[in-house]
C-alpha cells in the first residue's frame, strides 16, 4: 500500500488535541493511516536565510513530522501577507480588506519553491501525497518542475468565491493554472465547485469534459466535493470524559437560572461575531424576557494578531461587549461573557452540551467544524438547537439547523428566540436528522472517499510536468493565451 504523505502549512501532534479546524481533521486522519506530515513547524527563526529554512524530523506514533522553519520576512510576505492579507480575504470575499503587496506574492512563491525542495528527498516513489489548503495552491507546481511524478491531490478548506471576485486578484491566472498541476482538486461544497468551474470555463477557457473534469493548457483536472467532517466517535469519547463532564457540571450550576447561548470561534472577520454580538442585543431589545435569563459565552481565540484586520476587529468587538454589559448588565446577571483565549478542545464538548443554542454565524466560512461538534455534544434526549449561518459551508449539509443569513439582525434575534422557545419533540427530531447525516460524513468518509478518487485511474491526457515561470511573465502568458483564445 503506498504511504500517504500530508502537505499543510499548520501540523500538530495528531497524539495531541489542537485548535484548528484543518490541523484537528489531518491529525485525526493521519492517526488512522500513518505516514509523513510535512509543513511549517511554527517557528519563527531568523538564523537563515529567506527561502532556507531548517527541517526538523520527529516520530509521533505511526505518523512522522516533518517541519520547517520561517524566517521573519518568509513568515511575514507568505503567512501573514500573501496567504493571510490576500488569499483569506478575496477566498471570504472581502476584497475591501486585501493588501494586495508586491512583495508578498514573491514571498509566497519563494516559500511554496522552499517546501517543494525540502519535500522532494524525503519522498518515496509510490507514495501517494495529499496538499492541503490555500498557503500551498503552486506547491504541485513545483514539485513537478522538480520532477515530481507521484500522484498529487489538493484539498482547499477555504470557501471559493464567484469568477469574477477571483478575478480581481491581481495574480489569478498564474495561481489558478498552477492547480493544474493536481490530479485532483477537492472543495468543500457544491457552490465552491460550481463557483470553480464557472472560474475554469470564462477566465482559463477550459474545456468541460463531464463527471467534475476539465480540460485546459494541454492538461486534465478533476473537480469534487468532499465537505469536511469530524471524528464522531473521538468526540463522542471526549465528551464523556471527566473534563468535560466537570465542565458541564459546572456551568451547570454557575448558569442554573439562566439559558445558556455559546459562539466558539478563531477570532476571525469572517466568522461574522460583531454581527452575532448584535443580533443578541436585539434579542434583549425585542425579547426583554430574556433579560436575565440569556448568557451569551463567546469564546474567540486569537488568530494572526499581526494581520491588520484582526487587530481591528478585536478592538471593535471588546468595544460592543463592554458596551452590550454596560447598558444591560445588572449585578446578578452579565449577558456577555467574551473570552479571548484558546479553550482546551477537551473542554468543548462539555461548553456546547451546556448551551441551549449554539450560535455559528459566519459571514463565510469553508466549513465550520464547530457546527458539527455542538451536534454531537448534545444529549439526544434534551438537545439543544444549532442556529447556523446559510453562508456556512455546512449549511449544506446542516439543512435541520435554523438557516440565517447573519447580515440580518433581526431575522437573526428572532432566530434564536425561537431557538429558545423551541419544543422538545422538535429539538429531538431536527437533531436526530443532524446526526445521521455528521456520522455518515465522517473525517473518515471524508479521507477515504478523497483518497479513493485521488487513487482512481489516471486521466486520458497524459498531464506533462509544469514549468513555474516568474510571477510577472506568468501573468503575462497566461493573459496573452486567454486573449489568444
Ligand atoms: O492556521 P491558522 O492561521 O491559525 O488558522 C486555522 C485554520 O483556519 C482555517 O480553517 C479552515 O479549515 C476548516 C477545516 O476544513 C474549516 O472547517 C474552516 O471553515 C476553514 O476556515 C484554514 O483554512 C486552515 O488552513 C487554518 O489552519
Ligand atoms: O478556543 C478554541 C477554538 C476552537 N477550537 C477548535 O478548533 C476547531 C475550529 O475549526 P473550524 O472548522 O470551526 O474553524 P477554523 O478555525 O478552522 O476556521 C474546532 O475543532 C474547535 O473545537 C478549540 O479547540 N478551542
Amino acid at each position: 500500500m503506498s504511504r500517504l504523505v500530508v502537505v499543510s502549512n499548520r501540523l500538530a501532534d495528531p497524539r495531541k488535541p489542537a485548535a484548528g479546524g484543518l490541523a484537528v481533521a489531518l491529525g485525526e486522519s493521519l492517526a488512522r493511516t500513518g505516514g509523513l506530515w510535512f509543513g511549517w513547524s511554527g517557528t519563527v527563526d531568523d538564523a537563515a536565510g529567506p527561502g532556507e529554512g531548517q527541517v526538523h524530523m520527529r516520530k509521533a506514533g505511526s505518523v512522522t513530522l516533518a517541519t520547517v522553519d520561517l524566517n521573519q520576512e518568509d513568515f511575514a510576505t507568505y503567512y501573514q501577507g500573501y496567504a493571510n492579507s490576500v488569499l483569506w480575504p478575496v477566498f471570504h470575499y472581502r476584497l475591501d480588506l486585501a493588501d494586495f503587496h508586491s512583495a508578498y506574492v514573491d514571498g509566497y512563491r519563494r516559500v511554496n519553491r522552499m517546501f517543494a525542495q525540502k519535500l522532494l528527498p524525503l519522498l518515496r516513489d509510490d507514495d501517494t501525497i495529499w496538499i492541503h489548503d490555500y498557503h500551498l495552491i503552486p506547491l504541485a507546481s513545483e514539485l513537478r518542475a522538480l520532477g515530481c511524478r507521484q500522484r498529487i491531490g489538493f484539498f482547499l478548506h477555504i470557501p471559493v468565491p464567484p469568477p469574477l471576485i477571483l478575478a480581481a486578484l491581481p495574480h489569478h491566472p498564474w495561481l489558478m493554472r498552477s492547480l493544474l498541476a493536481y490530479d485532483l482538486v477537492g472543495l468543500q461544497s457544491q457552490a465552491d465547485v460550481s463557483h470553480l468551474r464557472r472560474y475554469l470555463l470564462s477566465e482559463m477557457q477550459a474545456e468541460e469534459l463531464g463527471d467534475g473534469r476539465f480540460a485546459a493548457h494541454g492538461r486534465e483536472l478533476r473537480l469534487q466535493a468532499f465537505p469536511i467532517g469530524i471524528d464522531v466517535q473521538e468526540f463522542e469519547r471526549l465528551g464523556a470524559a471527566p473534563e468535560a463532564v466537570q465542565t458541564r457540571t459546572a456551568l451547570h450550576q454557575e448558569y442554573s437560572r439562566r439559558q445558556l447561548l455559546l459562539g466558539i470561534d478563531r477570532l476571525d472577520y469572517s466568522k461574522g461575531i460583531p454581527q452575532r454580538v448584535r443580533a443578541f442585543q436585539q434579542l434583549l431589545e425585542k425579547y426583554p424576557e430574556n433579560r436575565h435569563s440569556a448568557t451569551l459565552i463567546m469564546i474567540a481565540s486569537p488568530s494572526r494578531d499581526d494581520v491588520n484586520a484582526y487587530a481591528d476587529l478585536r478592538q471593535e468587538l471588546e468595544g460592543l461587549c463592554g458596551a452590550i454589559n454596560g447598558d444591560y448588565g445588572d449585578l446578578d446577571w452579565m449577558p456577555l461573557r467574551y473570552i479571548h483565549r484558546v479553550v482546551a478542545r477537551r473542554r468543548v464538548p462539555g461548553l456546547c452540551r451546556a448551551s441551549r443554542v449554539g450560535l455559528v454565524t459566519p459571514l463565510r466560512d469553508g466549513m465550520n467544524l464547530v457546527a458539527k461538534e455542538y451536534v454531537v455534544a448534545q444529549d439526544p434526549e434534551d438537545p439543544g438547537v444549532l442556529v447556523l449561518s446559510r453562508f456556512a459551508g455546512a449549511a449544506e449539509q446542516l439543512q435541520e439547523a435554523l438557516l440565517v443569513n447573519p447580515y440580518d439582525t433581526e431575522g437573526m434575534a428572532d432566530a434564536i428566540q425561537t431557538a429558545l422557545r423551541m419544543p422538545l419533540h422538535e429539538r429531538q427530531q431536527r437533531h436526530a436528522r443532524l446526526m445521521e447525516r455528521i456520522r455518515e460524513h465522517d473525517v473518515h468518509w471524508w479521507r477515504r472517499s478523497f483518497l479513493e478518487a485521488l487513487a482512481a485511474p489516471a486521466p486520458a491526457i497524459l498531464n506533462p510536468p509544469l514549468e513555474p515561470l516568474p510571477a510577472q511573465a506568468d501573468q503575462a502568458a497566461a493573459s496573452s493565451s486567454a486573449s489568444a483564445a
